[in-house]
């Protein structure tokens, strides 16, 4: 086996956080394995990089590739360190982040693995996740009204549809509910997320997409039923066997999806969007509110491992 590298040196735009039944990523070179540290703690598992080669330049692009649950699914949904994952993805240069998530569907037209791109979220989480970068003496309120970026919803849905008729089959928008767990809804909660217009339900969106968003990256989950949850009359209600059997069935295709859409994004025409560019400076200039004299020393240093340099 190759060397597995402890560092790298170049910065590291693009990230894909995988989660239930995604803890790796095949067919990229393993190049380094990182293990960083952030003021929130440690990610949920170390970060492999993998060298993509892009089929436009030739040329290898790095991703950093994080196992939402840890290695061997170890962190239940409450437990997963978001801000750390989300901090040390940016310390290592990345602005652009693809989320995978196993979903139950809340809706007959989505199929146990049908994949889903969503562009909306609702919050059925109960407060006990930790959810914000800006506290303890440095304030910001980021906008979520769109909480995953729609121009990466467009390549990405892109991609999707790309592989259609290859046993891909994709729904372009949707909402998902992101409840608490871990134990899955009840029938009522079911019926009322339904009832509500909810596409998907998962644990993981949040606060996943709003930490991201906090910190100025492009983020994009993409979404695979593996249930019906438990409101359909004959499918069954949810298992975790039933979730898993689904993810490893279809985990080709997830792959499939997911290298198709860093192919698109390795291409020159995407950098910007792949930097982030549209997002840089938001939360310096529009979201944080707190006056300097008004900063603690500890939230001073928290942001200024995220934003080096914004508020000094
Ligand atoms: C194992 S079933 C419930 C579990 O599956 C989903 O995980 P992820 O979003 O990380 O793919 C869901 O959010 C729950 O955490
Ligand atoms: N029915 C369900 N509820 C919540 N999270 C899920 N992940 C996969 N299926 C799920």
């Amino acid at each position: 086996m190759a060397n597995i590298a402890d560092s790298y040196n170049n910065p590291i735009t693009i990230a894909v956080i995988g989660g239930t039944g995604l803890q790796s990523l095949d067919g990229f070179s393993h190049i380094a394995t990182l293990k960083p540290t952030t003021p929130w703690g440690n990610p949920s598992s170390p970060i492999s990089i993998l060298h993509h080669d892009s089929p436009s330049s030739g040329n290898p692009i790095p991703i950093a590739f994080i196992s939402r649950h840890g290695l061997h699914h170890e962190l239940a949904p409450h437990e997963v360190p978001n801000r750390a994952n989300i901090a040390a993805l940016r310390s290592l240069g990345v602005r652009t982040i693809i989320a995978f998530s196993a979903v139950g569907s809340l809706q007959e037209k989505i199929k146990p693995r049908d994949f889903v791109v969503p562009d909306q979220v609702i919050d059925r989480t109960k407060g006990i996740r930790p959810f914000t970068f800006f506290e303890g003496g440095m304030v910001g309120h980021v906008g979520f009204a769109d909480p995953f970026d729609p121009t990466l919803a467009q390549i990405v849905t892109k991609c999707g549809h790309s592989l259609e008729g290859e046993g891909v089959r994709l729904h372009d928008k949707g909402t998902v509910i992101c409840m608490e767990g871990p134990a899955f809804s009840t029938r009522a909660e079911s019926d009322m997320y339904r009832s509500w217009g909810g596409s998907v339900v998962n644990m993981s969106a949040l606060p996943e997409a709003k930490l991201a968003k906090e910190a100025e990256i492009a983020y994009q989950m993409i979404c695979m039923s593996t249930d019906y949850d438990c409101w359909h009359d004959s499918a069954g209600d949810v298992t975790v066997e039933m979730v898993m059997g689904n993810m490893k069935a279809n985990s080709l295709n997830a792959r499939r999806f997911v290298g198709a859409v860093l192919n698109e994004l390795s291409k020159e025409e995407h950098e910007d969007l792949v930097l982030a560019k549209h997002l840089e400076g938001g939360m310096k200039f529009s979201g944080a509110v707190t006056a300097p004299a008004g900063r603690s020393e500890q939230a001073k240093k928290n942001i200024g491992f995220l934003f080096p340099g914004y508020f000094d």
